[in-house]
């Protein structure tokens, strides 16, 4: 809490409890002895000199007063659930002169404020999910940024990569951030766009799966408007366009772990999300055929792939994730300030001065995993998202260079759907005897089918998808591979090799906050003063 210059204590009348801007003004109150609530500095939005109509000033015993000066400070309010409102109240005294000098005093402690943006790069995705990112920018976000006199260019995208390459060739550097409206595939376009850029400018070969990756400062804000929002809802705690941009205009800072995928020293893709194989790669490609379901695809699909219950034969080789000290069956989630991310953020820090950017990490064991699998999923944080509010992986973190391995054999359709289950409530879905969770910071997949026979992997893969064992027609095993879900998007390669690469880009947002505290203190008071 910072505390305004003067020493004297100004007389002001706030519009107490009714705290609605000008508006609020109409029925005030007596002014009240002081009530001790808080906003600290850092989630002001705005302050703004009000002016009084006629009207307004008609009330009560200000009648008598000659003219009133006011000034309203729009702030942050939380509320249930991590969301977040624009608040105000507006004060007021007959002081002209004390009246700037409040405004005056806490704009000079916004300007103070340097980790709030100015300047942002804005692109919408018009055909993400439901297909309201417009509308969601233009009504929800757009007033909000020009309250607090962020400029924005905006970029509609006219189609898929759009925002990519416009990453490639505009001057991104006098940007503070850059931010997408959209679902997760839009927040990949614009992480692929920022990283590429990043190491493009900086001379890194992203085809050397072993190369150092330069880090990216330019934070990435998600305004959400997609299917699943697993991104926004695991870093924020809800899917909200109003909270995710109030997050970018306090200009909040959350590092994330970015993972690389390669195959045979070809780059693919970056993942911060998940990486699917079996069930969540045949989801995903069987509901890329009904895009114009929209975010109902993913259950038709879903319930579709439930039904075929293939298994896919393959190998893991996996190295565990020594430097941190989490562990996949922790029962503390990641939360904002979390101290296991801080660890990793210093070890980091520590190997950057040490190596400088030519750390390469030595050859550490490499573990071996070799079965028939109804899912392999690497997640790099939690995948909480409305379907699955605790996430695939309950106690990943955001930024401890790692990823949560989560290995589902071959179990009965029955099983399958009890662990399903588990995602949706309370129990522990890594206790079953078929599943297994390591954490790792980087693996290999190889499937048995490119094991056998590389040669054969092209006619085979010419034969429809879906087609089952000629010799055991009932058994469920595939004699074509899965595809990689890779945040969304499919892959064209079913070997891959990934590396968790620590802390590689930022976001405009903290985490999820501890519930209990911030609810208890918010939900006193509709109305928080600094003042
Ligand atoms: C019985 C109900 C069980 C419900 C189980 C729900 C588990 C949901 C877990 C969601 C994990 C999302 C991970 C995020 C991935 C994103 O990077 C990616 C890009 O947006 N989204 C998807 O790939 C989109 C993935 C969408 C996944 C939808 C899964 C729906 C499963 C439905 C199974 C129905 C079984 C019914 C049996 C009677
Ligand atoms: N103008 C456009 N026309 C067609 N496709 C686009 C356009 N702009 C972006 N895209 C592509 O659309 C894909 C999906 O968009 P987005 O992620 O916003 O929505 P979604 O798929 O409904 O949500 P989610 O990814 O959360 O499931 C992205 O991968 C992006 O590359
Ligand atoms: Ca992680």
């Amino acid at each position: 809490m910072e505390r305004l210059p003067g020493g004297r204590r100004p007389r002001l009348v706030s519009s107490l409890g009714l705290g609605r801007g000008a508006a609020g003004l109409a029925r005030p109150r007596p002014p009240r002895r002081a009530e001790n609530c808080f906003v600290p500095i850092s989630e002001i939005i705005a302050v703004e000199e009000t002016e009084f109509n006629k009207k307004q000033r008609n009330i009560g015993r200000w009648q008598k007063m000659a003219k009133l000066h006011a000034f309203t400070v729009y702030y942050v309010k939380k509320a249930r659930n991590h969301r977040w409102r624009c608040s105000n109240v507006t004060f007021w005294c007959v002081d002209e002169h004390l009246c700037n000098q409040w405004i005056q005093a806490l704009k000079e402690l916004l300007e103070m404020q340097k980790s709030r943006p100015k300047q942002l790069l804005v692109y919408i995705n018009p055909y993400g999910g439901k297909r309201q990112g417009k509308r969601i920018y233009e009504q929800k976000v757009a007033p909000l940024f020009s309250l607090a006199s962020i400029s924005t260019d905006v970029v509609i995208t006219e189609h898929a990569n759009h925002a990519k390459d416009n990453l490639f060739e505009v001057n991104i550097y006098k940007y503070d951030g850059v931010v997408c409206v959209g679902g997760d595939g839009m927040f990949s376009e614009v992480m692929h766009g920022l990283i590429g850029r990043m190491q493009k400018d900086s001379g890194i070969d992203q085809n050397n799966p072993k190369a150092s990756l330069v880090q990216c400062n330019i934070r990435i804000g998600i305004i959400p408007a997609g299917s699943t929002d697993c991104i926004c809802y695991s870093t924020v705690g809800i899917s909200d366009p109003v909270t995710s941009a109030l997050h970018i205009i306090v200009g909040d800072c959350q590092p994330l772990d970015v993972s690389s995928v390669h195959h045979n020293n070809t780059f693919l893709k970056y993942s911060v999300s998940l990486l699917g194989y079996g069930f969540y790669g045949d989801i995903l490609k069987d509901s890329e055929k009904k895009r114009w379901m929209g975010p109902m695809r993913y259950d038709y699909s879903g319930f579709k792939t439930f039904l075929s219950h293939h298994y896919y034969e393959g190998t893991i080789a996996y190295q565990p994730a020594k430097h941190t000290h989490g562990s996949p069956r922790d029962k503390e989630s990641c939360r904002t300030g979390c101290c296991i991310c801080k660890e990793s953020e210093k070890q980091l820090a520590e190997q950057q001065k040490e190596c400088g950017l030519n750390h390469e990490e030595g050859e550490e064991e490499w573990k071996f995993i070799k079965g028939k699998f109804l899912a392999i999923n690497a997640v790099s944080m939690s995948c909480a998202c409305p379907r699955s509010p605790k996430g695939l992986s309950p106690a990943a973190h955001l930024a401890d260079g790692s990823a949560d391995l989560i290995l589902v054999r071959k179990c009965s359709r029955f099983d399958f759907l009890r662990y399903l289950l588990r995602h949706t409530n309370q129990d522990d879905q890594f206790d079953f005897p078929f599943v297994d969770v390591y954490r790792v910071k980087s693996f290999q997949f190889t499937s048995k089918l490119s094991e056998d026979n590389e040669s054969n992997v092209m006619d085979i893969g010419k034969k429809r998808f879906g087609q089952f064992c000629r010799d055991h027609p009932a058994c469920c095993c595939n004699i074509v591979n899965s595809t990689w879900n890779c945040d969304g998007e499919t892959l064209d390669s079913s070997a891959i090799e990934v590396r968790v690469h620590c802390q590689l880009m930022k976001l405009f947002a903290r985490g999820i906050e501890e519930k209990c505290k911030d609810e208890a203190a918010y939900s006193q008071s509709s109305i928080e003063q600094l003042l």
